[in-house]
């Protein structure tokens, strides 16, 4: 089987998926996740012509004055009085403009004797420290698009154009199944032979920053009843990912158990390294992904399929990791056969790739904050040398 670019993989893995279901969110509930369907606004921003400033509201033909202050303007009320020629009105930050009034005179240029009030500085052009009605957005506008990731600004946006909840779509289960007879769970006291299982709690963490409900299954034994079973009990779930199991070897047993079990394998072994031996499918309505065992296959591919597979079907317009350009703080040699993702860190003088670059070196894969990525063939680079980045951040 020749090796998938991961493109193509990725593009096969989003065509496998169905969105997931549209539920209704309070707006706060909502941050984090991604617009289901696009959202208009329900009401004028501003609803009338507003002071952006405390002062006075004038016509700006008038200016320097004097004027006669006839009014006062604040937050929260209705339209004041109209003025007319030579006419003003006390203003505050946030208030609606007087009919026939086109500017606001702030306070400190200004000088007020009673009702008598004169400009003390420069001229004042119409429009000044005006909020025009609808300035900001319009009744009736498209005010966020489907597909766009709910953060702090797209709450207030929401919460002002009058929405009190947002379409998202519900989110899904993740089944974390970890394979391998030498795993103990974390923490567990580990004898000669065994280490502790990292990968659930690496992915865990991973999906801790998404909207999704994860389920660790446990570990789950070198054994094809027992790993067909696992997979039955996994079906429910909306994305069942294992880890290990998934190379060529005698005890690699998750293919077979998957299919065992029901699963249509869609494809197997990646362009990349880290992470060749990657696979993916269907059991049911589940998605299926089989990372690689080694821990540091497991992250990135998991960066590259796992995290933009839930973006994808929980709505995201860009499911896919971000990626710059910076330059490289020392030399890289030539990549091979494989597509490389190279864990590095972000220092002053560029990028720094760790120091191991072995699937096992969770160690060195600790200290990096982004990846390198070098395509297949790529010749060496040299310190200086500008290359695309994925930050981990
Ligand atoms: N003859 C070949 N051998 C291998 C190939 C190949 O193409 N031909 N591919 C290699 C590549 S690339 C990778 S990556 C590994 C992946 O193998 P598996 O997915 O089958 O993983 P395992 O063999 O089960 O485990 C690999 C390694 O990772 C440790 N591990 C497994 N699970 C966990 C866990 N939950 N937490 C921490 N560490 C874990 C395991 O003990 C092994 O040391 O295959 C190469 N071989
Ligand atoms: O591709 Mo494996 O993931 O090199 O270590």
């Amino acid at each position: 089987m020749s090796l998938l670019p991961v493109a193509e993989a990725q593009a096969r893995l989003f065509a496998l998926a169905s969105p997931l279901a549209v539920e209704q969110v309070p707006v706060v509930q909502a941050a984090g996740r991604w617009l289901a369907h696009d959202v208009l606004a329900l009401r004028d921003q501003p609803w009338a012509d507003l002071s952006a400033m405390d002062g006075y509201a004038v016509r700006a033909a008038d200016w320097p004055g004097p004027w006669r202050v006839v009014g006062e303007s604040a937050a929260g009320a209705t339209q004041p009085q109209a003025i007319g020629a030579g006419e003003a009105v006390r203003i505050f930050t946030g208030a609606p403009l007087p009919p026939g009034a086109d500017a606001v005179l702030i306070q400190e240029n200004a000088t007020r004797d009673g009702d008598h009030l004169t400009a003390s500085h420069d001229p004042l052009p119409s429009g000044h420290h005006v909020r025009p009605a609808a300035s900001d957005f319009a009744d009736g506008a498209i005010l966020l698009e489907a597909g766009l990731h709910l953060g702090p600004a797209q709450v207030a946006a929401a919460v002002l154009a009058g929405h009190g909840a947002l379409p998202v779509r519900r989110r899904p289960r993740v089944a974390l199944l970890s394979t391998g007879n030498e795993l103990v769970p974390p923490g567990a006291p580990v004898p000669p032979g065994f280490l502790p299982s990292s990968n659930a709690p690496m992915l865990a963490a991973m999906l801790a920053a998404l909207p999704c409900e994860v389920i660790d299954m446990g570990i789950v034994p070198d054994d094809l009843t027992q790993m067909t079973a696992a997979f039955a009990s996994a079906a429910q779930a909306d994305i069942i990912v294992t880890t290990g199991g998934a190379s060529v070897g005698d005890h690699d047993l998750v293919r077979p158990a998957f299919e065992q079990a029901g699963g249509a394998l869609d494809f197997w072994k990646i362009r990349m390294r880290p992470g060749k031996p990657l696979m993916a499918g269907k059991l049911g309505d589940a998605l299926f992904l089989g990372l690689p065992g080694n821990p540091v296959s497991a992250f990135v591919t998991a960066t590259l399929f796992l995290l933009p597979l839930l973006r994808h079907i929980s709505g995201a317009a860009r499911p896919l990791p971000r990626s710059s350009d910076a330059p490289l703080a020392s030399p890289l040699p030539a990549t091979g056969e494989r597509d490389d993702y190279l864990r590095a860190f972000r220092a002053e003088g560029g990028i720094v790739s760790v120091t191991s670059q072995d699937s096992a070196a969770t160690a060195a894969m600790a200290r990096a904050d982004c990846l390198i990525l070098r395509p297949a063939g790529s010749p060496p680079a040299s310190a200086g040398d500008r290359v695309t980045i994925l930050p981990l951040d």
